[in-house]
Parts: C-alpha cells; structure tokens; sequence
C-alpha cells in the first residue's frame, strides 16, 4: 500500500518509518511512505507556505498553491506506484477537526484503498479552496485541540497498515484482537509468576484453552460492560459468544 504524506514537518514520520510493525512492514516493501513538503514546491525566496487570514484574526493559513502542487506530485508518485487515480482507490484525505471520526470500522474498509494521499494542517488550517478542489474526505482523530494534522496522520496510518494482509505474520494478532469484535480487552499477564504480592489467575496457568477462552471473554465482557456501555450496546456475539454469554447469565443467576 503506497502512503503520500503532506507536511511541513516530514521528519515526524519516522515515528513509524522506523520503528515495529510499521517500519518492518516498509523493509518488507508491503507498505512505501514518502513524505512531501509544501515548503519544496514554493517558488519564492522565503518559501512560504503560510499567510495572514483574509477578514484579519489570529494566526496563519496555510496557503493553498504549494499544497495543490504537492498533491499534483503526490497523485504522480501515487500512480507510478501503481495506485488507480481516483477517489475510491486512492482518496486525497485531509485530517481534520471537521471530519468524519476515525473508527475500527472505517479502518477495515480503508486497508482496501491501492494507496492514499494524506493532508497535514497547521497554524489555523488551509485555504477552504484547496479543500474544496482537491480533497475527497475529512478524517479526524476526535475532539480536542491539537497543534497538527500529523499525529492523526500517523494514528491513521498505523491503524490501517496492521490490517494490510500478512503484515501482522503468524501470530494473527490482528484476528485475535477482541476490538475486532467490538469488545475491550482482556486482562494480560507474562513472567514472572508473582508481582508485588499479586498471582497469575489460576485459569490461566490450567492449560485448558476452552475454560481460558471462556475465562477471556467474560473479562472482556464485564470490562466493556462497565467502562463502555456505548460498545456493548453496539456488539453482537459470535455463535461461540453467544453460548458463553448463555452459560454466564446462567452462573450469575444462582
Ligand atoms: C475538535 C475540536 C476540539 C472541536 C476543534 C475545533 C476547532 C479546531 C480544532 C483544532 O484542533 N484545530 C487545530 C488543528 N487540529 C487538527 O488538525 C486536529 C484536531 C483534532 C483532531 C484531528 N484529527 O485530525 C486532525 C485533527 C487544525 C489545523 C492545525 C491543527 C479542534
């Protein structure tokens, strides 16, 4: 999956470029992302890529000329990667307060975009023309007051490149992950045996993998059911699910 990331500050990426699941799955060429500065498709001697606000106000905008030039390059590189150019194969997506909430859901369907090209605000944001010209979705991180589109970018891009096929190897954690079916998580526990006067629960260390399964799910059952009623309304259980959830109403009924 080919990745254009558009930023004033292109060296933020090496959060994923060079680390874990993300940096492996680049080494593995499954994943390309190139980072382009608006600064480098400036044609004055200040390279400017901000301006005063028309209508006055605080702070800047981000111009919208080196953006659009940036995107021009950005929908070349794309397509000499093999992208199909257009909106449902490789969407310009700008990360944005105004926009649609990232959730597991949207990233399921995004892993099947060739590629995407991904817009970074600073200052007060870009030129509504930009926006309006280039841009085929608004994604945003949720509701509070950042300093830049980057972060989001990278939250983005990490949730969508751990559901590529075969990134997460064999361990399948991808498929295991209980927010696949909607569910918080289950407690985890690791060596050593004892910490800080706290044990192992004892279902865990009885190697019966159907008691742990059921033992798991009821953990991530009471967990989503008090810290996320929101969740729990929204889940619906496996056939497997629905049976252990059966034989736990039962159990709390005596
Ligand atoms: C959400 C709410 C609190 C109501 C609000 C209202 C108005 C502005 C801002 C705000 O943060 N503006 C600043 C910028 N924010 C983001 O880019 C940004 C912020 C949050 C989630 C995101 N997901 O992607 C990009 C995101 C925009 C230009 C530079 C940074 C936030």
């Amino acid at each position: 999956m080919y990745f254009a990331v558009i930023s004033i500050f292109p060296e933020m990426f090496a959060t994923i470029r060079d680390f874990g699941i993300t940096g492996r799955a680049i080494t593995q060429e499954q994943v390309t992302i190139e980072c382009l500065n608006p600064r480098d498709y400036t044609t004055d001697n200040y390279r400017r890529i901000d301006e005063r606000p028309y209508g006055g106000g605080p702070g800047m905008v981000m111009m919208a000329e080196p953006l659009s030039k940036a995107i021009d390059d950005a929908r070349l590189r794309a397509s000499q990667h093999g992208c199909r150019m257009d909106a449902a194969h490789c969407p310009v997506i700008y990360m944005s307060p105004q926009g649609q909430t990232l959730s597991e859901n949207s990233v399921v369907s995004m892993a099947d975009y060739d590629g995407m090209i991904i817009l970074c605000g600073r200052y007060e944001g870009i030129d509504e023309r930009l926006l309006a010209q280039y841009v085929d979705m608004e994604v945003s991180l949720g509701d509070y007051v950042l300093t830049g589109g980057e972060l989001p970018a990278m939250v983005l891009m990490d949730s969508v490149i751990r559901r590529l096929p075969d990134i997460m190897g064999d361990d399948k954690s991808a498929e295991q992950d209980s927010f696949v079916d909607g569910l918080l998580d289950c407690p985890h526990y690791t060596k050593p045996h004892e910490f800080a006067g706290m044990a192992v629960p004892e279902v865990l260390l009885s190697g019966h993998h159907a008691n742990i399964a059921e033992w798991r799910f009821s953990q991530q059952v009471e967990r989503t059911q008090t810290r996320r009623p929101d969740l729990w309304q929204a889940f619906s259980p496996s056939v497997q699910q629905a049976k252990w959830l059966k034989a736990l109403a039962k159990a709390t009924k005596k």
